[in-house]
């Protein structure tokens, strides 16, 4: 059992001075893969420098505030992590990032499900590093599921029916999607079995980081249910977005010679049917973390 590996929750210890240098490049990681995804184009229906997407409340400058105002939260919660923190510890932080996030951006949700992923994984890197160990990616994601995994199912069985619905909440109840919450509590499987070896496979191939960034996001279009597909375009339209991104896949990625103007199709057709893949735009940013860590 992991608890027999890791330290006690310790609330009041003071960190090792290295140790809690340690914690805050880990939270500088965070930030900065998650600016990596937005800056990042093209990319189907997302907000990029250029272009709002299917948003019509969003775009670049909204993500750069949103991003702004959580500079101090991810360095913040791994150095929490360095206690050995229990989840509802790590939800208080989670829920006052969501608020100082939503202040910043006039109430529009740019980085909910990052807040959450990347927070509990940022946790997990800093007990690993008051443990004594490097925080590797694969490490960092079984900490997640074995220490806040039943924690995490725990929350999404016990929201009342009358409780009202986020959107992940709502077709969770609808289509049974797991969304966000299992793939944390299964220690994000689809970043580390789906984004990781596509954006690791692509960069070998092409020496290109960006080039990789977007084959990892097409990988994982074709793979997550993503709860953003299935809010704006129900079954179908989650369906729909995964079958264009096999297809880019299937064509040869990033390594086809036309693969801009493949992608830049999708695109236009993901804004004329207003689909989002929020959430695998999400686990890019979990990808390119986990990359970070190296392991
Ligand atoms: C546990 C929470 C994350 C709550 O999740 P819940 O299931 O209730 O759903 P949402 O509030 O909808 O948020 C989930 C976000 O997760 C992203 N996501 C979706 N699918 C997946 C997936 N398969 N794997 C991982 N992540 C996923 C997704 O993020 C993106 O969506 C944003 C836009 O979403 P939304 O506003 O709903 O949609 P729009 O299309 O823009 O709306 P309209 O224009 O139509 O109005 C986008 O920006 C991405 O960020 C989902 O948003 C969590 O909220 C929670 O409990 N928080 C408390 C803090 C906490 O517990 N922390 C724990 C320790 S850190
Ligand atoms: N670039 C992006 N566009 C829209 N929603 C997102 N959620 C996370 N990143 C996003």
């Amino acid at each position: 059992m992991l608890e027999r590996r890791l330290p006690r929750y310790r609330p009041a210890a003071p960190a090792i001075p290295a140790d809690q240098a340690a914690a805050e490049r880990i939270g500088r990681l965070a930030l900065r893969s998650l600016y990596r995804e937005v800056a990042l184009a093209p990319k189907p229906g997302l907000v990029t420098p250029a272009s709002q997407g299917s948003h019509g409340d969003m775009d670049f400058t909204t993500f750069q505030r949103s991003l702004h105002s959580l500079r101090p939260y991810f360095p913040e919660i791994t150095v929490c992590g360095l206690r050995g923190p229990d989840f509802a510890t790590l939800q208080s932080l989670g829920i006052a990032a969501e608020a100082e996030m939503l202040a910043a951006t006039g109430g529009i949700n740019t980085h909910r499900g990052a807040i959450f992923n990347l927070g509990l994984l940022c946790a997990a890197a800093g007990w690993l590093i008051a443990a004594g160990e490097t925080p590797e990616a694969a490490r960092v994601c079984q900490v997640v599921a074995d220490s806040w995994g039943d924690d995490i199912r725990a929350g999404l069985a016990s929201v009342p029916a009358t409780a009202p619905l986020s959107h992940g909440l709502a077709v969770a109840r609808r289509y049974g999607s797991g969304g966000a919450r299992a793939e944390a509590a299964a220690g994000f499987p689809a970043a580390r079995e789906v984004g990781l070896p596509a954006y690791r496979a692509a960069l070998a191939a092409t020496g290109d980081e960006e080039l990789a960034e977007v084959q990892a996001l097409f990988a994982l279009i074709a793979e997550v249910d993503d709860t953003n597909l299935l809010w704006r375009g129900g079954p179908a339209g989650l369906a729909h977005g995964r079958h264009a991104a096999a297809q880019f896949l299937a064509a040869g990625g990033v390594l086809s010679d036309d693969w801009r103007a493949h992608a830049a199709a999708i695109d236009r057709d993901f804004v004329a049917r207003r689909l989002s893949p929020g959430g695998s735009a999400d686990l890019l940013g979990v990808t390119l973390f986990l990359a970070g860590l190296g392991g």
